[in-house]
């Protein structure tokens, strides 16, 4: 079924709003330590400790209640709980839950409890809720929260927690996590030692950013904010001049797109986009490359490919300029030969590297002299990495953009913080030592300016992890970055557009294809339907 069509008015209106607290608040990405001197300064002003666990205890049972379900009341619901306050908020919960008429039990294995949570175990077992040491006794629970640890955690968990946790997850029941899944580490998304596998994760007041990363999402399930009203002056107040770590919202992906287009205007004004792609060995590139570029809504695009793909080209996108090159025997493009009267300034972006071979160096060579923003990926940054010019990349005059996956990424940046252990250290690193916006692709694909600040896209499918599904991303940037590219909008903004736009892309095909049903093509085409204001229930 194809995507339905676009509701611009619609968009223009969403485009227009302020930004609210809520909108404010959703963006937001906060380390533990942050989060505990955000807590200090609620407490510093006179918020009692016990009120505010009341108060976000009372807002996870209702959360709770409402999945469970009022007719539900026959379950039985396992309260798992922690020495610190993630297990007092567990033990106001069971308290709730129990008041509600569920029936609840406690697993408490610790001796040593922190004195609030200590205080809500003795009221708890007072009303004669069943607690136990021992994990086997929660076996016939229907489901079970998770308040073992929270931001709290921070060394490795050892026995007998680690083997009751090793059990839960191995009993295979719905398992409700408060904050994040006890043995996650808050800020890299880490295991330590083991974790719950949680069913829902819900995270207290601002979104922290191990749930963010890759690592955790095996762990996670699905991540809701439960929001408890954190003063935004107390989270400004910490975050300060710290870089920041966003989430990449509907909203703030919406403001910078080109949308409404002025009434009077033509194509060379609405971005005119070189793509350079493509060899006889990977043709295919090259199309999806254009079709991710056509999505964008780009007024003009020009396709440079080796002259034996031209026309295969031009069947494809009768609107392209194809500029068919001279070439080498291996079919690489040997030399950018354009048309009469242009050069490389004459275009408004530059997008370079998918389906290249590492046989078309001279071409990414004579692409990093030109004065354009410049878009490097695929073969584009590997021959990048051959060429080691990563350090002149600072002199250019626009910008660069760098879009690497993992394995392109350890290539590029082979002494910058492992990739795969902490995402957003490494990909602040590396927009720092190129002085490029480095977008590091993943199921949470994050993106970093070389000043430290980091957008990551907090949703995606893994219907995306499909060759050729990150040329119609190359695409799609060139073309949006085209557009926009003089609007003085941050540069690393518009790449998270274009990461959000994509995924949301793979979100919306999935859903009606399965997620085997979205080859890179069909993710082409359902660009369009993302922005359709009417149609998008639930795409968000
Ligand atoms: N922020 C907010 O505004 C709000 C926060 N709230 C809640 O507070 C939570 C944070 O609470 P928290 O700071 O008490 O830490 P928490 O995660 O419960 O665990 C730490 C405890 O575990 C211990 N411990 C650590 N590692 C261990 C190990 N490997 N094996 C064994 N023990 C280990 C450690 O003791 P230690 O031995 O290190 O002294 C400490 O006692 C937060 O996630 C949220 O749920 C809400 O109530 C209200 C609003
Ligand atoms: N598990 C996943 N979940 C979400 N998105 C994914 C996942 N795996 C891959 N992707 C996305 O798919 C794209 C793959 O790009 P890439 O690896 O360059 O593929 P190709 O080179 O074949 O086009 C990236 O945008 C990446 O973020
Ligand atoms: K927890």
């Amino acid at each position: 079924m194809a995507p339905p069509t676009p509701s611009v008015n619609a968009l223009a209106l969403e485009q227009s709003a302020v930004l609210t607290r809520n909108e404010h608040i959703s963006q937001i990405i906060v380390t533990a330590t942050q989060m505990r001197d955000i807590e200090a300064r609620i407490f510093a002003a006179g918020m009692p400790v016990s009120a505010l666990m009341e108060k976000v205890a009372g807002l996870i049972a209702r959360r709770i209640q409402d999945i469970l379900g009022q007719d539900c009341i026959s379950s039985r619901v396992g309260i798992l709980t922690g020495p610190g306050h993630n297990g007092g908020d567990a033990l106001v919960v069971a308290r709730e839950l129990h008041f509600m008429g569920y029936e609840v039990w406690i697993y408490s294995p610790f001796d040593k409890l922190k004195e609030l949570t200590s205080q809500h175990l003795q009221y708890a077992q007072s009303l004669g809720i069943p607690c136990y040491q021992d994990i086997e006794q929660l076996s016939d629970c229907d489901v079970l929260v998770d308040g073992l640890f929270g931001f709290g955690l921070e060394r490795k968990i050892t026995e007998p927690i680690a083997s009751a946790i090793n059990q839960l997850n191995e009993w295979g029941k719905p398992i409700i996590s408060i904050d994040l899944p006890s043995g996650l580490h808050t800020d890299t998304g880490e295991v330590l030692g083991t974790a719950i596998r949680a069913t829902y994760t819900f995270c207290l007041g601002l979104w922290k950013q191990g749930l963010l990363q890759d690592q955790a999402l095996d762990y996670v399930g699905k991540v809701e904010l439960i929001d408890f009203d954190i003063p935004l002056a107390d989270v400004l107040a910490v975050l300060g001049d710290t870089p920041e770590i966003k989430r990449i919202t509907r909203a703030a992906a919406l403001s910078t797109l080109p949308l409404p287009r002025p009434p009077v205007t033509h194509k060379y004004k609405e971005g005119h986009l070189l793509l350079i792609c493509g060899s006889r060995r990977y043709a295919g590139g090259a199309i999806l490359t254009a079709l991710g570029a056509r999505g964008s809504g780009v007024g003009m695009l020009s396709i440079a490919v080796p002259e034996s793909l031209k026309h295969l080209l031009v069947s494809h996108l009768p609107e392209a300029l194809v500029i068919g090159c001279p070439e080498t025997e291996t079919g690489a493009i040997a030399q950018l030969q354009l048309p009469d009267n242009t050069d490389l300034s004459s275009f408004s972006a530059i997008a370079c590297g998918p389906g290249l071979t590492k046989d078309a160096t001279s071409i990414v060579e004579e692409v990093l002299t030109s004065d354009r923003p410049l878009i490097l990926d695929a073969d584009g940054l590997n021959i990048l990495a051959q060429l080691g010019t990563i350090p002149t990349l600072q002199k250019r005059q626009s910008a660069t953009i760098l879009t690497p996956h993992t394995g392109e990424f350890s290539r590029l940046f082979p002494d910058v913080a492992d990739a795969k252990h902490d995402r957003v250290k490494a990909v602040r690193e590396a927009s720092a030592q190129s002085g490029a916006v480095v977008l590091l692709k993943g199921a949470r694909t994050a993106i970093a300016n070389p000043q430290g600040s980091v957008w990551i896209n907090p949703e995606s499918t893994p219907a995306l992890a499909r060759g050729g599904s990150g040329d119609v991303l190359t695409g799609l940037l060139g073309g949006l970055l085209a557009q926009v590219v003089n609007k003085e909008i941050p540069i690393e903004d518009i790449v998270a557009t274009a990461a959000w736009w994509h995924a949301q892309a793979g979100i919306l095909a999935a859903r009606e294809r399965t997620e085997l049903g979205v080859d890179a093509f069909t993710l082409s085409q359902y660009l369009l339907g993302v922005l359709n204001a009417e149609g998008r229930g639930g795409v968000i």
